[in-house]
């Protein structure tokens, strides 16, 4: 099934608009994994396992399982959603972005060796860089826009012939980009004035919002200024005040209950 469409498919069976990263860090981990050979996938099953019916999509990043040398782990840890939990789509945060022949390896990567749903990408290489993966219709591609970090304006925001940088990176997806309408944009939920005026450039494309949780974003703020007209249109992406809100032996029904009450404050206020 098409992204898009297993998204917004996903957002209404659960009720949810929260996304999990899966952004596993062993030193986090409960005692009774550690030290496991196979603990970065007992983990991050475990975490969706007790999760997939609460929440509309996952997001693992993939940097911090290849510097675990846990690629193998990621692999099988997305045929595990796929398999176990249908329907709910995978977005593998890896924020490419190169030259056409080197983004067609990219392609392979994202989608065939990982069969992710979706992938993080930079835009900053240009519409070339980006097309391979604009082709795979059935595929989310989705653009850093305004980014949740500190440092994110340094560039994000200068002056770009009398709109700020991210605004015209808006504006060109959605003008030119999306053709087969399987864009989405990344908009930290740290910044939500300028969420709001992104969303005022893409109407109702889905915006993909780190930053609520651990970088201290606001839910109430991102939903006001990023909700689509139907109260959709976000995926609300939040890593460690999930993963790691217990590290006993029940730290999967923690993250369960720490994802409830995300899904739960979300829905208060779309
Ligand atoms: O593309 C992303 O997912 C992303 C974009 C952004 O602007 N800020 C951001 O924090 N992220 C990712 O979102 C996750 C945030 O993690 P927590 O702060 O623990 O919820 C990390 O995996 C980041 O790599």
């Amino acid at each position: 099934m098409h992204f898009m469409q297993s998204l917004q498919q996903a957002w209404a069976r659960h009720n949810s608009l929260v996304c999990v990263g899966l952004d596993p860090e062993p030193a986090k981990f409960p005692a009774h994994l550690k030290g496991r050979a196979d603990a970065v996938f007992e983990f991050c099953r475990d975490i969706v396992d007790a999760t997939a019916d609460v929440v509309s999509s996952y997001k693992p990043q993939i940097a911090h399982f290849a510097a675990l040398r846990a690629e193998d782990a990621l692999e099988r840890l997305i045929a595990h959603i796929h398999a176990k939990h249908p329907g709910v789509p995978v977005i593998l945060d890896a924020k490419r972005g190169d030259i056409g022949s080197t983004a067609q390896h990219y392609v392979t990567e994202a989608f065939e060796r990982f069969g992710a749903d979706a992938v993080t990408l930079n835009p900053y290489l240009g519409r070339d860089s980006i097309q391979p993966f604009l082709d795979r219709a059935d595929k989310g591609v989705i653009l850093l826009c305004r980014t949740s970090n500190p440092g994110g304006a340094d560039f994000q925001a200068l002056d770009c012939g009398g709109l700020p940088l991210y605004l015209r990176v808006a504006e060109t997806i959605a003008r030119d980009w999306n053709g087969h309408g399987n864009c989405a944009l990344v908009t930290g939920a740290t910044w939500p004035e300028e969420l709001g005026k992104v969303r005022a450039i893409v109407g109702d494309m889905p915006l993909l919002v780190p930053g609520i949780g651990a970088q201290g974003g606001d839910v109430e703020a991102v939903l006001k200024h990023g909700r689509s007209a139907n109260g959709t249109g976000l995926m609300i992406s939040s890593s460690r005040a999930i993963l790691y809100a217990g590290n006993g032996e029940d730290f999967a029904q923690a993250a369960r209950a720490a994802a409830i009450e995300l899904r739960d404050t979300i829905n208060r206020y779309r």
